[in-house]
């Protein structure tokens, strides 16, 4: 008969969002979680006996359970809890990994009241398209992959309901998008009209961040409108913004049945899901302009 040999088991990317509220400032931990178990598991391999097997959706509701239950004051410190955790209530598993990847925020500075505006950290993609037929010139600049969140004032309701809707108003959600963004440049070739390229994208980098911290959200097209309106109302070298933003859902996590109350004033626990997500796409124009960025952003 053949030999089973080493063996391991869990539940992988556990995407859970901590957010803790001192007052109006808030704090963010966002971790990917892996749990992986082993054991005394022999069985469950040879003869399918589950009688040693924790199911790998205990080991995700544990993640989030400790995360309300015990906070998470460092990746360390969490994993820590969580392999011992395993290790010391399951006599057939002897060995926990804990794998934790941390993504960072840091604040967005703003005007508005609170502290609860973040840019994930780590650089966005700057970009730029020049298009010369010998007479025109056209220059798209943009970014892709800037990533915000709002921990709270923003609200979801009053939408069209019908027989397939079950989605819940919300009066205090996440907003959190991946910004994908292209501005169309009015210049021509004049030399005293030039933009400072550089500076052109510090400021609409900055005022774009700026009107997302600032609204008070109704839904993420309104927060879209603000960002374009933003630049078009700072910016005159640019005509054009076309956005698409993926709404990046955080899902508060049901953890009645272990007994804990998650409610989203005390700072909650959210799954932070992947897939699907609302995709959010619109232009903002200069008025009496042409628009001339493709609705597809990827064929640009
Ligand atoms: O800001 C939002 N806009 C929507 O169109 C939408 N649809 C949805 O289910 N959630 C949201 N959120």
């Amino acid at each position: 008969m053949p030999i089973l040999g080493q063996n391991q088991y869990g539940k992988a990317e556990n995407r859970v969002v901590k957010i803790t509220r001192d007052g109006a400032t808030h704090h963010i931990k966002d971790l990917n979680v892996s749990v992986s178990l082993s054991g005394d598991m022999d069985e469950v391999h040879y003869s399918g006996s589950n009688a040693h097997v924790l199911p790998t959706d205990t080991t995700k509701n544990t993640v989030y359970a400790f995360a309300k239950e015990h906070g998470i004051e460092s990746a360390e410190q969490f994993g820590i809890h969580l392999a011992r955790h395993f290790v010391t209530s399951q006599e057939p598993i002897r060995t926990a990994r804990i794998r934790i990847e941390e993504y960072g925020w840091e604040r967005i500075e703003h005007t508005r009241q609170g502290a609860h505006s973040f840019v994930r950290k780590g650089q966005e993609t700057r970009l730029t398209q020049i298009t010369y037929d010998g007479s025109a010139w056209e220059v798209v600049s943009g970014l892709k992959d800037l990533t915000v969140m709002n921990s709270t004032d923003s609200e979801f309701w009053g939408y069209v309901k019908d027989k397939y809707t079950t989605l819940p108003e919300a009066y205090d959600r996440i907003l959190a998008t991946e910004v994908s963004a292209r501005w169309r440049f009015n210049w021509t070739d004049d030399e005293r009209e030039t933009p400072d390229w550089e500076e052109s994208y510090e400021q609409v980098r900055k005022h774009l961040l700026q009107a997302f911290a600032e609204t008070y959200s109704l839904s993420l097209q309104q927060t879209l409108y603000q960002m374009g309106a933003r630049i078009i109302d700072h910016r005159d070298e640019i005509d054009e913004v076309r956005f698409s933003l993926p709404n990046k859902h955080h899902f508060l996590v049901d953890l009645e049945p272990f007994g804990l109350k998650n409610a989203t004033e005390d700072g909650a626990v959210y799954f932070a899901a992947d897939r699907p997500y609302g995709l959010i796409e619109a232009t903002v124009l200069r008025d009496g302009v042409e628009p001339r960025i493709p609705v597809d952003l990827t064929n640009l």
